[in-house]
């Protein structure tokens, strides 16, 4: 479970997020909110890339931006602030070479993530030669490999087609860890048990989907 307690954020003495207390233990817990709402800076509180002004954040009572940053995996908008290494298996092999994992379980690791989600074809490409849909595959891969007991993904398929996103929407479904979701296309939330409004850096509305997102729409009415 992820404990937020009375956080709070400021940037340049303006508040982006105000005194948000929650716990967060739902599998599946969607995020919404209107353009410059507070939806990152939340969304990057969970792993440590964003630190508390005020107010602190534990998963499963730990604290503190290493201990985050080990079990929340973060799955950004664009693949390309994610991928940094030239050939994909280097990509996938980065971050578990950084928990000293030895070459088999390493391979291992890699091996069983990309047979999981049919990426073998993958492994050896060039990873700026990969379309959009396989360089976000591949970046989903990289945080799996890490085995993170909770996953953030900030708008995740916005550059990915139909398709692709249907793909790496049935891939999220799949998995067994919490999965937190930003995002602005509302169809992805279907299925999920929770739904958070943020608006003006505050969580205005807190429930299952249909009624946070029908509030939610209510109020976008021109
Ligand atoms: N470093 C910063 N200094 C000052 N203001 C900032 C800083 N970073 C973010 N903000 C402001 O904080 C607010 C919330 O930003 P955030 O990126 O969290 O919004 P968002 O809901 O994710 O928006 P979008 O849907 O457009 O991606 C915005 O008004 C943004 O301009």
């Amino acid at each position: 479970m992820i404990r937020f307690r009375e956080v709070s954020v400021k940037k340049d003495g303006q508040a982006i997020l105000t005194e948000i207390d929650l716990s967060l233990s739902e599998r599946r817990i969607g995020i919404i909110g209107r353009n410059g709402s507070g939806k990152s800076t939340f969304a990057r509180l969970f792993n440590g890339l964003e630190t508390p002004t005020n107010g602190s954040v534990t998963l499963n009572g730990q604290g503190g931006s290493k201990a985050l940053r080990r079990h929340v995996g973060f799955v950004f908008q664009n693949p390309d602030n994610q991928i940094v290494y030239p050939i994909v298996h280097e990509d996938l092999e980065f971050g578990l070479k950084n928990l000293g994992l030895g070459k088999d379980e390493m391979r291992a690791r890699i091996d069983t993530v990309l047979r999981r989600f049919q990426l073998e074809h993958l492994r050896d490409r060039l990873t700026h030669q990969l379309s959009g849909g396989e360089k976000q595959m591949i970046a989903l891969a990289g945080v799996l490999v890490m085995r993170p007991r909770l996953i953030v993904l900030d708008e995740p398929t916005t550059l990915l087609d139909l398709w692709n996103k249907r793909r790496f929407m049935a891939a999220i479904h799949e998995l067994e860890q919490q999965i937190v979701l930003v995002s602005h296309d509302l169809d992805l939330l279907d299925g999920f048990d929770r739904v958070l409004h943020i608006d003006g850096g505050q969580v205005v509305a807190d429930g299952l989907p249909d009624p946070v997102i029908a509030g939610y729409t209510a109020g976008a009415q021109c």
